[in-house]
């Protein structure tokens, strides 16, 4: 049976870790990181995603402040509040909660994010110097998937990963993270030609796709690591759950090691939102970065605690 990779273990070390050099900042150098998380309009699932950030922010010793606006604000009106956050010394992360409601275009959204600022790493700033291979915020959801890898498997060079997907929060800056680690980097999407023979290649198998089950045991490579980044509501009441892209009865007979949807890839976002923010603080203050640039970089504790 395969291992099973534990996010939720794994976010409270990361958090841990952060929560250390926070203090460290908060007591040297007078600087306390802050973090502005906005939400427009209700959805309660994204409600309940954005709660968590914010005690998790608490929790590790940030500066949290939350927005909530309703669904029928202006598209001006947000983008005014992320110019007074822009300017706000005592922010240093804005996150802006997607999907926004439609009248509101993220493209403008995103851009209005001082990329200093941008911890989900969405900015077109941000997302060219990852493709470029350098170092400017890369977002939250990839940099778990990285650091679940490398703390199972160590060094990944040379590994052939194969991302069922190739959306701009997961798929996209998950391949640009991976080639910076020298793995081989195959990206699969709704129009790729037998799916399930290019996942068999693959040492390394990523799955974002928001389709549930998608992922069966015979896609899957003896030994492979196989990473469930999907996660989709069924059911309601007493009977709701959360399922993943991966069909985990029969990959887990097949897998090396997957990670479980919850307590996944999930918990490792929120702990990698915070470890940006840290960052971006330092940078803001032109303090001395707490980790290095690569979260597979094993000569960083505080980035790598399972070395
Ligand atoms: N744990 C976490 O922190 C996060 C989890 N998620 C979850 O991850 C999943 C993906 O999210 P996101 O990337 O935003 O989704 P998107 O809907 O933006 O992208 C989905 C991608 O999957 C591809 N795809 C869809 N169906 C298939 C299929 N049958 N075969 C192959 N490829 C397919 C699409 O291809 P094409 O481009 O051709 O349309 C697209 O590239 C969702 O379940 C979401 O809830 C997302 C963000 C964070
Ligand atoms: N600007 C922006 N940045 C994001 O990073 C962003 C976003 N918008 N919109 C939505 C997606 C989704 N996302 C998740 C975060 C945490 C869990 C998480 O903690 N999941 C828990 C369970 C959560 C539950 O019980 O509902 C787990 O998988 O164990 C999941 C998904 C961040 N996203
Ligand atoms: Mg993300």
């Amino acid at each position: 049976m395969a291992t099973l990779i534990d996010g939720k273990t794994q976010a409270r070390e990361l958090r841990d870790a952060v929560a250390g050099e926070v203090q460290r900042l908060t007591h040297t150098q007078d600087v306390v990181p802050g973090l502005a998380v906005i939400l427009v309009g209700e959805d309660p699932a994204s409600q309940v995603y954005v709660r968590r950030k914010g005690q998790h922010a608490r929790e590790v010793g940030m500066r949290s402040v939350e927005h909530t606006l309703s669904a029928s604000t202006p598209q001006r009106e947000l983008l005014a509040l992320i110019a007074e956050l822009n300017a706000d010394p005592g922010v240093h992360g804005i996150l802006v909660q997607l999907p926004l409601p439609t009248h509101i275009d993220p493209e403008a959204v995103i851009h209005a994010i001082d990329p200093a600022k941008d911890v989900d790493g969405f900015h077109p700033l941000n997302v060219g110097s990852l493709a470029a291979g350098g170092k400017g915020l890369a977002p939250c959801t990839p940099l778990g998937c990285v650091r679940l890898l490398a703390s199972h498997l160590g060094e990944l060079a040379g590994r052939h990963a194969v991302i069922l997907g190739r959306s701009r929060i997961v798929g996209r800056p998950l391949a640009s993270l991976l080639l910076r680690e020298d793995c081989t980097v195959t990206v699969a999407h709704s129009r790729t030609v037998n799916l399930a023979k290019v996942c068999r290649q693959a040492d390394i198998l990523v799955a974002a796709v928001g389709q549930p089950g998608l992922v069966q045991g015979d896609w899957v490579k003896a030994g492979a690591t196989v990473i469930d980044v999907g996660i989709t509501r069924l059911g309601d009441g007493e009977e709701r759950r959360l399922v993943g892209d991966v069909d985990a009865a029969s990959v887990s007979r097949v897998a090396g090691a997957l990670t479980p949807v919850p307590g996944g890839v999930g918990p490792m976002t929120i702990a990698c939102l915070l470890h940006n923010t840290l960052i971006a603080a330092c940078r803001q203050h032109g303090l001395p970065e707490p980790s290095a640039a690569s979260p597979a970089d094993t000569s960083q504790p505080l980035v790598h605690p399972h070395a």
